[in-house]
């Protein structure tokens, strides 16, 4: 049979859906239909996918059925989080007229676009980091690039100006941001790598910054900042369609200002991430954080993401940490006063877009009155370091007292039902509750003397939605009722509810006044609420205030619960000394009998560290210990040692631990080597340098051969402190070279065969390589660990007088003005014939054949069997 023609069965309200629809191709349209939110089409094919909702039909007799699924409006909020969280963008499309008055069609508009870098309505537990929007703009001329974000639930507003795609990948990566908004300036290799990275990249071309938005552009320092944070609060205006009063003056930042950590080793160090569980549990963050207000957490991660340089500004807070650390009293009655205190950040938003309601305002009194009890504590300190903070603390009194004297103390979560605003406030809101009151006060009394009148002893007077106040009388006593006076209104299988013109006329009387008085309500809350926005500015610097003492108290009572120390903060790169220090966050979880601590000093002599030591002895715990003290004293917060002394360091840069490369999906290796380059090439004599077992990804003659040029090239030319651990034994002959190189290594002894680890970390090359008794702790079976034992007793035995060891020649340096000079340098083996992979010198053909088979051995692919047969293949080639 011929399938019918279809004949687009468009009603006006899929016409009407589908211009909306239209205008926004790639969000889902959650159209207001009554109480539910429907989505058609592919929108509804997929969000019933994506959020689990039964599918249907629209017209589904007609040949033309219209997918369709709907969640209802109450619960609107949970489905939207789950899309925004999935990346995707949700357009709220609300019906803008009462459907009972409308004439024709409803009219609808979209009211706001909700997308993953523009949700301000986040669950409690991510109220403690913030949500950034981000966008980027080009300057081909230049290539620079303008780079800003914000937080539209708080109002931060930055921007910077940023020089390389690293840079921009950096930022992105510790503002965590979703969503990142660019013009066509923005070329694609960039775009790539941010899609790949998983920021959801929205376009905005046309620029459009509204008059009374644009002065919170003055001040910033270039125009290439401006066009970002043009671009950006087009696109916020553009989705919010909302007052946006709170946002804050942009501010320029300069990402070099503060101690520069990428995002690898951000990464790496688990600074706010773990790992493996991706969670908080086990990070520098987790340790720190016993801040008490959401905004203090906010400000701790912000802390975290962005140490600082200078010298005055560290010792400040550290000389804050140390007074809230001897004030224990104080301390803790500031914790208790801070408990009480809301989010006056996220308040102060929801004031600005008009969502707050009677039980924002009763919290933001609530913090308000706390602001006071602050201040006395502050000023029991009998010291200085608090009197600015004390003087910029503004308890903002006029909006705490506003508040105070127009809300009740306990309002309904709605602002148009009414019972939100205290008596004695409004004259004319007191006169219809006082018709209220009276109104209800005289049914109260009907009941006593309607069963007067006619005798009925349960004759009851009630109340219900649909029918309003009533009279009812049981069937049996029915007779009783004297004729005329009242008229029918509903009848049950026992009983009749009737009426009687007094009582609907006192009915009316109070129904008129609830709602007038529901109305005046409404009215008298918002002119509170536009009150309260002309103090926003004042709110967001209280809260940054609040949030400051907030952060400072937590490192005061993680330093009490830590024992840590307040280190001596020196200009002079050179001297480093941590006496007893320990990784904070292990030494947490193993529990603190157990940690060994360990001194880490570098005097002038020494600028490189080279660690050695079985494996799980304890060298990256080592690394990772010196990085964390260093973070940890350069936000400001006290250090875990018996004492230290540190530099001012401007870069961390580490290679610890296989991190995929999340950005172009190269190997390991590849992303080590690159990670190993930015140091070599962007470390200065200030940078921190941590090298966890670099080379150990390719063969061990390739690796070894990079490992050791890596040191050397840092050694003469960054002189960056540096922390270098490896499995190379050979590479300890190098501290016989290289003039500021020092062994150190981490201690372990054999007792009745096993290998105790001992954590401590001593001068001078480790003796041994304890790979096979780590696979015996490891629990690998009696007969596998016996052969291995075999091999490497063959394998030691046969290259006797033949160990690959460092090469000691002189280097060849690199720098230009030095070449001609070490071109005269003859390239030499070394003396004793070790097999050295950098020796030029002329081979017989065999032996040449084997040596560039060894060249190109990929020693990891083989087994201990290849490698036994190889070298004899070899052997014989020799002629042995
Ligand atoms: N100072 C210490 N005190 C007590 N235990 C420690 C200490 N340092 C490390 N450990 C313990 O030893 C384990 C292994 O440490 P770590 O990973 O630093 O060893 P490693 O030498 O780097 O090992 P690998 O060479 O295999 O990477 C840690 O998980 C910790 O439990």
């Amino acid at each position: 049979m011929a399938k019918k023609e279809k004949t687009p069965s468009q009603t006006p309200m899929m016409v009407q859906y589908q211009k909306i629809k239209d205008q926004y191709p790639d969000a889902f349209l959650f159209y207001r239909l009554g109480d539910f939110y429907e989505m058609f089409n592919e929108d509804a094919i997929k969000g019933a996918q994506l959020l689990e909702l039964t599918l249907t039909t629209r017209n589904h007799n007609s040949d033309n059925p219209i997918p369709m699924c709907g969640v209802p409006h109450h619960a609107v909020q949970n489905y939207i989080d789950i899309l925004v969280d999935k990346g995707y963008k949700v357009a709220i499309c609300e019906q803008m007229e009462d459907p009972k008055l409308a004439k024709g069609m409803v009219k609808r508009e979209v009211i706001q676009l909700i997308t993953p870098g523009t949700n301000t309505e986040v669950g409690s537990e991510s109220a403690k980091s913030n949500n950034y929007l981000t966008a980027l703009v080009a300057d081909t001329s230049n290539h620079k690039m303008g780079f800003s974000y914000a937080d539209i639930a708080t109002g931060e507003l930055k921007a910077a100006t940023l020089a390389d795609s690293n840079d921009l990948i950096n930022e992105v990566m510790s503002l965590k941001t979703k969503e990142i908004v660019v013009n066509s300036t923005v070329s694609a290799t960039i775009l790539d790598q941010l899609t790949k990275i998983g920021i959801l990249v929205s376009h905005q071309e046309e620029v459009t910054v509204k008059a009374e938005t644009s002065y919170l552009m003055q001040g910033l320092e270039n125009k290439i900042q401006e066009k970002s944070v043009s671009l950006l609060l087009t696109y916020i205006n553009v989705t919010q369609k909302r007052s946006l009063a709170h946002l804050q003056r942009a501010v320029s930042y300069e990402p070099s200002r503060y101690l520069k950590l990428d995002h690898y080793s951000q990464y790496n160090l688990e600074l706010t991430q773990n790992i493996r569980t991706k969670k908080k549990s086990g990070t520098l963050l987790w340790l720190l954080d016993e801040t008490k207000t959401a905004m203090g957490a906010r400000l701790l991660k912000r802390w975290l993401d962005r140490p600082l340089l200078s010298k005055a500004a560290i010792e400040d807070r550290q000389n804050k940490v140390k007074v809230l650390l001897e004030y224990y009293f104080e301390r803790s009655n500031l914790q208790d006063e801070l408990v009480s205190v809301y989010d006056l950040e996220r308040l102060a938003g929801r004031v600005a877009f008009g969502n707050v309601n009677g039980r924002d305002l009763i919290q933001l009194k609530t913090s308000l009155q706390q602001v006071p009890k602050i201040k006395h504590v502050l000023d029991t300190l009998e010291t200085p370091e608090f009197d600015e903070i004390l003087k910029s603390l503004d308890p903002v009194e006029d909006v705490a007292v506003a508040i105070e004297s127009a809300i009740v103390d306990e309002p309904p979560m709605s602002v148009t039902d009414g019972n939100l605003i205290k008596d004695n406030y409004n004259d004319q809101l007191d006169q219809y509750r006082d018709a209220m009151q009276n109104g209800k006060q005289w049914i109260a009394e009907l009941q006593a003397s309607e069963r007067k009148i006619t005798g009925i002893n349960n004759l009851k007077v009630a109340y219900n939605r649909v029918f309003g106040y009533y009279i009812e009388v049981t069937k049996v006593n029915l007779s009783k009722l004297p004729e005329g006076r009242y008229e029918r209104k509903q009848t049950l299988t026992n009983a009749e509810r009737f009426s009687t013109p007094e009582l609907k006329e006192r009915e009316q009387l109070i129904l008129e006044a609830q709602e007038k008085s529901a109305a005046l309500e409404y009215t008298l809350f918002t002119d509170l609420r536009e009150k309260v926005k002309l103090a926003i500015q004042r709110l967001q610097k209280l809260a940054q205030v609040i949030s400051t003492l907030d952060v400072l108290q937590s490192f005061a009572v993680v330093s009490e619960n830590y024992r840590l120390v307040q280190p001596q903060m020196t200009q002079n790169a050179h001297d480093l000394q941590i006496v007893q220090g320990r990784h904070p966050v292990v030494e947490k979880v193993m529990g603190r009998q157990s940690y060994v601590p360990n001194d880490i000093r570098m005097d002038p002599q020494t600028s490189i560290l080279l660690i050695t030591g079985p494996n799980m002895s304890g060298k990256s715990t080592y690394m990772r210990q010196l990085a964390l003290t260093v973070i940890m004293a350069q936000m400001g917060c006290f250090v875990p040692a018996e004492s230290a002394k540190l530099p001012i360091f401007d870069q961390i840069f580490t290679r610890i631990g296989a991190a995929d490369d999340l950005i172009s999906g190269q190997s390991t290796f590849m992303v080590e080597m690159q990670e190993a380059n930015q140091a070599v090439l962007h470390a200065t004599q200030n940078s921190l340098i941590l090298f966890d077992e670099i080379g150990r990804g390719t063969a061990t003659y390739d690796g070894m051969a990079l490992a050791q040029s890596i040191i050397e090239y840092v050694h003469d030319h960054v002189h960056a402190k540096t922390l270098f651990s490896t499995h190379y034994h050979e590479l300890t002959a190098l501290e016989d070279n290289l003039s500021e190189l020092r062994n150190v290594h981490v201690g372990a002894v054999e007792k009745n065969g096993e290998l105790v680890f001992l954590h401590q970390v001593e001068n001078g090359p480790a003796d041994k390589s304890y790979g096979i008794h780590v696979a015996k702790l490891a629990g690998m079976p009696e007969e596998l660990l016996n052969r291995a034992s075999d091999i490497l007793s063959r394998l030691e035995e046969e290259n006797q007088g033949k160990t690959i060891s460092a090469v000691t020649e002189p280097r060849k340096q690199l720098k230009i003005n030095e070449e001609a000079q070490e071109a005269e340098k003859p390239t030499t083996v070394n003396e004793d014939e070790q097999l050295s992979l950098f020796s030029e010198k002329s081979v017989d053909p065999k032996s040449e054949k084997v040596l560039t088979d060894l060249k190109t051995l990929n020693l990891m692919s083989l087994t201990p069997m290849d490698v036994m047969n190889l070298v004899n293949k070899w052997q014989q080639k020799l002629g042995k």
